[in-house]
C-alpha cells in the first residue's frame, strides 16, 4: 500500500461478542483504493461488508486493526474523516412528509450551512442527481430510484472527494438499478468522485466497479479487476445441470476434461473450466453417457464474477 491510497485498511478485525457466542464478522482484512476509483465490495448476505464499511465510516470501532480514509486515522480522528467523506447507508431515514428540496435544505443546515445558502446548495444537488424536477414531491410519493438518488444527494452536501455507499440498489427493479449506476458513474467521471460501495450483486460489481474485492465469512478471498478476476477463473465455462445426488459422479466422470482448473460442484450441477468450451462439448456428452449421468441441460459461457467466487471460495455465491 502506498500513501496515495484514499482508503486503507490494514489487518481489520471486528468481533462482535453476544452472550451465547462470538461472530468474527471481518477477520484480518486489507484494502487499498486509489483516488478516482469506483471500488466495489462484494460478498453475499452476511459477509462483512457492513460491518467494514461502518468501521471506514466511522460509525462503528474495530476491535484490531487500522483504517485511514484521506489520508486519516478513523479511529484517533473520527470527526475529521467524517468530514472528508460522504455516507449513503441502506434503508437511511427519509422524513417521508418532507419534500426533497425540504429534506436537503435540512442536511445542509446540519452540516452549518446557513438560510439561503442552505436552499442554494439543496437545489444544486437536486440538479446534480437529476431530481431538479422532483424538488417539491414528498419523499414519499417517490419511487424506489428517486429515493436512492436522494439518499445519494444528501451524502453529497459537505462536497466530500470520497463517498461511501452501502447496497446503493438493493431492492430495485432493473430500470432504476441502472439510473443508480449512471448517477454513480457520473459522480465519478464528471465530479471526480472516489466510490466504494457494497453489493452482493455480481453484475451491479462487474458492470460498475473499476476494481472489485470480494470477501467471504469475514475474509478477502480475492481481488482484482473484474477482467482479471474472470481471465483468472480460466476461458470458458461448461456447466452441466445435474440433480445433486449425480453431480459428484458427474464430476469425476468428465474430471480429465477440466484443463486449466479442477471442475466445481455446486446445487446446480457441474462446472468445468476449459480453455475452448465449444470444441469440447461432444466429448464431454460422450463421457456422461458412457457413465449413464442423466443431465438436465449444457451450456457454456464466459467466466463471470460468480465463477472467480466459486474458484476462490469453492461455492458459489447466487444459487
Ligand atoms: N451488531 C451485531 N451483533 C452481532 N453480530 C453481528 C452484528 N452485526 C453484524 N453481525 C454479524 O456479523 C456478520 C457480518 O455481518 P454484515 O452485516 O457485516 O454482513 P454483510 O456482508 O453486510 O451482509 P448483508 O449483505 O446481509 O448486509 C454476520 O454474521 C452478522 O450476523
Amino acid at each position: 500500500m502506498t500513501a496515495e491510497n484514499i482508503v486503507e485498511v490494514s489487518g481489520l478485525r471486528r468481533v462482535f461478542t453476544t452472550k451465547r457466542s462470538e461472530v468474527v464478522a471481518v477477520d484480518r482484512l486489507d484494502l487499498a483504493v486509489a483516488p478516482g476509483e469506483i471500488f466495489g465490495f462484494l460478498g453475499p448476505n452476511g459477509a462483512g461488508k457492513t460491518t467494514t464499511l461502518l468501521i471506514l465510516t466511522t460509525l462503528l470501532r474495530p476491535t484490531t486493526g487500522t483504517v485511514k480514509v484521506a489520508g486519516i486515522d478513523v479511529a484517533a480522528q473520527p470527526d475529521r474523516a467524517r468530514r472528508a467523506i460522504g455516507v449513503a447507508l441502506q434503508d437511511a431515514g427519509l422524513d417521508p412528509a418532507a419534500t426533497a428540496l425540504e429534506l436537503l435544505t435540512f442536511q445542509a443546515r446540519l452540516q452549518g450551512i446557513s438560510g439561503r445558502a442552505a436552499k442554494q446548495r439543496a437545489t444544486e444537488l437536486l440538479e446534480i442527481v437529476g431530481l431538479a424536477d422532483a424538488a417539491q414531491q414528498r419523499t414519499r410519493a417517490l419511487s424506489g430510484g428517486m429515493r436512492r438518488r436522494l439518499d445519494l444527494a444528501s451524502a453529497l452536501v459537505h462536497r466530500p472527494t470520497l463517498l461511501f455507499l452501502d447496497e446503493p440498489t438493493t431492492g430495485l427493479d432493473p430500470a432504476s438499478r441502472r439510473q443508480v449506476w449512471a448517477e454513480v458513474r457520473r459522480l465519478n467521471t464528471e465530479e471526480g468522485m472516489t466510490v466504494f460501495l457494497t453489493t452482493q450483486y455480481l453484475e451491479e460489481a462487474d458492470e460498475l466497479a473499476h476494481r472489485v474485492a470480494i470477501i467471504d465469512k469475514g475474509r478477502l478471498v480475492a481481488s482484482g479487476s473484474p477482467d482479471r478476476l474472470k481471465a483468472e477463473v480460466g476461458t470458458d465455462v461448461i456447466h452441466l445441470e445435474v440433480s445433486p445426488e449425480h453431480a459428484e459422479k458427474a464430476c469425476e466422470a468428465v474430471r480429465e476434461l477440466s484443463d486449466t482448473r479442477e471442475p466445481g460442484t455446486d446445487a446446480t450441477g457441474v462446472s468445468l473450466y476449459v480453455s475452448d468450451g465449444p470444441s469440447r462439448i461432444a466429448e464431454t456428452l460422450r463421457l456422461l453417457d458412457r457413465s449413464s449421468i442423466p443431465i438436465g441441460a449444457i451450456t457454456v459461457s464466459r467466466p463471470s464474477l460468480d465463477d472467480a467466487f466459486l474458484l476462490a471460495t469453492g461455492h458459489r455465491m447466487e444459487n
